[in-house]
């Protein structure tokens, strides 16, 4: 489109971080402000939000790159004139959605880009946890490396039954990606029924069947207020002795508390976390302590590839929504 009508229209990009393609489309069409910080992850960060406050008003758009919430007081100080907030990011849960559904402001995400990218974490998790990589790369760190036979023996995925909460686009990336090591089982649970799930051979079950069956158990559903801690003392009661848990949806799915006991007595086998609450999490955390715990600092979407596209489609959103056309991935509030 033409540029010329929408220049007047100002689009703030929340951080200092965001790849140039991505920018270069906002640019084409709008005047862009753009904050000086890295604000994505640093909970309380407060460097961030004085500048959000200062640039926001009389923005059409907002584009967040972060995981810190979007209060109130950012939309306040917007003005009603913003109209889109389009976050690059998947998860939604940080963007205030019932706040904007009553400000008539329209949300988008950034789904589908980022499956391919979070399910090699996820089999990454998998293979890391159930191999117990946490402990044996401390041996090889600490040049105390066990040599009997006997050594820290780990879990076959070979064989097993592997069990996905949440069979969305993540969810099925992480099952095409395990094709290739002779899984025996894939059951998954959710709301409903998943046409997708036929050609994966993966069978849908009750959420207890999946805790009881299951050898690995893959967490991949958004955070919602149904979701959150259901990862608890019960639900980690059901899990066999053998299972290895593997979160690449939120830190708030998992009641931590009951995860660090079960794995400290050895009530589960392993698990591996590619999200945690907080982020970070501090050095110190009772957590850190575990042998048979992974965890990752919330690296699932982070490839060049992966960030540039979820860029490009938050980007595209809002080019499409300030023009008046369709939005691409509009969140429905
Ligand atoms: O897209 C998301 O929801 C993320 O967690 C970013 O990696």
């Amino acid at each position: 489109t033409n540029g010329t009508m929408t220049k007047n229209l100002k689009v703030l990009v929340s951080s200092n971080d965001y790849p140039p393609t991505a920018l270069k489309l906002l640019e084409d069409h709008f005047t862009v402000l753009q904050s000086r910080y890295l604000n994505f992850g640093q909970e309380g960060s407060t460097l961030g939000r004085e500048e959000i406050l200062k640039l926001i008003p009389g923005c059409s758009a907002l584009v967040w790159i972060s995981n810190l919430p979007i209060t109130n007081e950012i939309l306040d100080a917007a003005g009603a004139q913003l109209k889109i907030v389009s976050t690059v990011s998947a998860g939604y849960n940080h963007c205030n959605p019932e706040e904007l559904r009553a400000r008539g402001i329209q949300l988008t995400n950034t789904p589908n880009v980022l499956s391919p990218a979070v399910a090699e974490v996820a089999v990454g998790l998998i293979l890391s946890a159930s191999r117990r990589f946490t402990e044996n790369l401390d041996q090889v760190r600490r040049g105390e490396w066990e040599i009997g036979f006997d050594k820290v023996l780990g879990q076959d995925l070979r064989d097993s039954t592997v069990g996905i909460i949440g069979l969305g686009g993540i969810g099925q990336a992480v099952v095409k990606r395990l094709s290739g090591f002779d899984v025996a089982r894939f059951i998954y649970s959710g709301h409903r029924e998943k046409p997708e799930a036929k050609a994966l051979r993966a069978e849908f079950v009750s959420q207890d069947t999946l805790l009881e069956q299951s050898d690995f158990i893959v967490a991949a559903v958004p955070l919602t207020n149904e979701t959150k801690l259901m990862i608890n003392k019960e639900t980690l009661g059901k899990m066999k002795p053998n299972a290895v848990f593997v979160n690449v949806g939120r830190g708030d799915l998992v009641d931590q508390d009951a995860l660090y006991d079960a794995l400290k007595n050895k009530q589960i086998y392993a698990a591996g976390l590619d999200v945690t609450t907080p982020e970070p999490l501090p050095k110190d955390h009772k957590l850190l302590t575990l042998p048979n715990l992974f965890v990752l600092p919330h690296i699932g979407s982070a490839t060049v590839r992966t960030r540039r596209e979820m860029a490009e489609l938050a980007a595209n959103n809002i080019v499409n929504g300030l023009t008046g056309k369709p939005l691409l991935s509009p969140v429905k509030l």
